[in-house]
C-alpha cells in the first residue's frame, strides 16, 4: 500500500538484480545440460582432452549438488558464489591448460572466458562483483602468460596476453556501462515513485491529502458494491481556528495544525489512516470497528487534542462527525453523513462528537 512517509533519500547503492531460487535452479539446469552436451559431443567425437575428461563430470556433479542444496535453508548467496567458483575455475583452468605446451594450444577454450565477466554480474551484487572481476581478470591474464611463455618467446607470449587483456578489459568496461545504465534507470523509477508519493501527501502535516485517501479507498477496494467493507469516517474540524490565526498569526496557526495532526497520528491505530481533508479539517478512516469502538476512538481523539498546549495556546478543541459504511451505499454518501453530523456538532456548541444513533 502507499507509504505515508516518503523515502527521504534514494538508495544510490549499486545492487544486483535479485536471482530468485527458482531462477537460480533454472540457470543450474542450463549449466548441467550445457556441460553434459559438450562432454557428450567431445567424448563421442573422440577428441576429448584429458583435462576435460576429468573436469566435465566434476563440474556437472558440483552443479547437481548445488541444485539439490538450493532446496535446503542454505544461504543462497553462498550457493551463487559456489556456482560461480565452479564456472570461473573451470573456464580459466581449462583455457590455461590448453595453452600449456602439448595440450592442444590455442584450442577454442579461450573463447568462453568472457562468460566469467557476464556471469559474475548475474550472480553477485556489484560490490562483490567488482573485486571478483579484478581477481578473474588477473588470474586469466597471468595464468595464460605463464602457460604460453613455456613454449614461446617472451615477446610472443606478451602479444597474445596483451590482446587477451585488451579484449577482456573491453568486456568489463561494457558490462560496467550496462550495470550503470540499469542503476540509473532504477534511480529514476525510485525518484518517480517518491514524487508520486508526494502528490498524495499534505506538505504541512505529512498526513495524506484528499487524493491520498482517495487512493487508499481504491487500493483497499472500500467502495466495492460486491464486497461490502466495514469502515467508518471521522471528520475532525478544529473549533474557532480562525481565532487562533487572528490572535497568533498564520505561522503559529500552521504549528497548531501540525501538532494536532501529530497528536491524532499517535492516538490512532497503525492501520487507521489520517488525512488532511482541507484547511483545518482532518479525516480518520478506520476499518472493522464496531460503532461503539468508533465512538471510543472519536472520544479519545477529542480528549487528546483538548489536552494539547502549543506555544502557550491551550483549550484547543475539535468537533467530530462520524459516518459508517453500513449507513450508505457509497463512500460519498458516508462522507456526507459524517459531514452532516459534524455540522450538528458545531451547531450544538462544538467540542463534541455526533454520529447516527446505534
Ligand atoms: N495557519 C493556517 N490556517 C489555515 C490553513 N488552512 C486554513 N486555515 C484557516 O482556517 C480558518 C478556518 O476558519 P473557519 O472556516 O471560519 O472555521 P473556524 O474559525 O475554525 O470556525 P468553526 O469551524 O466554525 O469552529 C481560516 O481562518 C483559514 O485561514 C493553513 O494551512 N494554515
Amino acid at each position: 500500500m502507499m507509504k505515508t512517509q516518503p523515502n527521504k533519500s534514494i538508495d544510490k547503492k549499486l545492487t544486483a538484480a535479485q536471482i530468485s531460487p527458482p531462477l537460480f535452479r533454472q540457470l543450474l539446469i542450463v549449466a548441467i545440460l550445457g556441460f553434459s552436451a559438450i562432454w557428450a559431443i567431445d567424448a563421442y567425437s573422440g577428441i576429448i582432452a584429458v583435462f576435460d575428461a576429468f573436469s566435465y563430470p566434476i563440474c556437472i556433479t558440483a552443479f547437481i549438488l548445488i541444485y539439490l542444496i538450493s532446496f535446503s535453508r542454505a544461504n543462497q548467496q553462498s550457493l551463487h558464489y559456489l556456482a560461480y567458483l565452479v564456472v570461473a575455475g573451470y573456464l580459466i583452468s581449462c583455457s590455461i591448460w590448453h595453452h600449456l605446451p602439448g595440450n592442444g594450444q590455442f584450442s577454442n577454450s579461450a573463447q568462453w572466458l568472457g562468460l566469467n565477466y557476464v556471469i559474475v554480474y548475474l550472480f553477485l551484487d556489484v560490490k562483490k562483483a567488482a573485486p571478483a572481476t579484478a581477481i578473474v581478470f588477473v588470474a586469466t591474464i597471468t595464468g595464460h602468460y605463464f602457460a604460453l611463455i613455456q613454449n614461446h618467446t617472451t615477446g610472443e607470449a606478451l602479444v597474445v596476453t596483451l590482446n587477451m587483456a585488451i579484449a577482456h578489459a573491453i568486456y568489463i568496461f561494457l558490462l560496467w556501462t550496462v550495470i550503470k545504465l540499469r542503476v540509473t534507470t532504477d534511480q529514476v523509477i525510485a525518484r518517480a515513485d517518491m514524487l508520486e508519493d508526494f502528490a498524495y501527501i499534505d506538505v504541512l502535516t505529512r498526513a495524506l491529502n484528499r487524493r491520498g485517501i482517495e487512493k487508499v479507498f481504491n487500493e483497499l477496494n472500500l467502495d466495492s458494491a460486491e464486497q461490502k467493507k466495514n469502515y467508518a469516517i471521522l471528520i475532525i474540524d478544529i473549533d474557532h481556528f480562525k481565532q487562533v490565526n487572528d490572535l497568533n498569526g498564520h505561522l503559529i496557526g500552521d504549528k497548531v495544525l501540525t501538532s494536532i495532526a501529530g497528536k491524532i497520528r499517535r492516538s490512532i491505530h497503525p492501520n487507521d489512516i489520517l488525512c488532511r481533508w482541507g484547511g483545518e479539517e482532518f479525516v480518520v478512516l478506520t476499518l472493522n470497528r464496531t460503532p461503539q469502538q468508533v465512538m471510543t476512538l472519536a472520544e479519545n481523539l477529542r480528549l487528546a487534542v483538548s489536552q494539547l498546549v502549543i506555544d502557550d495556546i491551550a483549550n484547543i478543541t475539535v468537533s467530530i462527525g462520524v459516518g459508517h459504511s453500513h449507513e450508505a451505499s457509497s463512500k460519498e454518501a458516508v462522507f456526507k453523513i459524517a459531514d452532516d453530523h459534524l455540522y450538528d456538532a458545531k451547531q450544538s456548541g462544538r467540542n463534541t462528537i455526533r454520529a447516527s444513533q446505534a
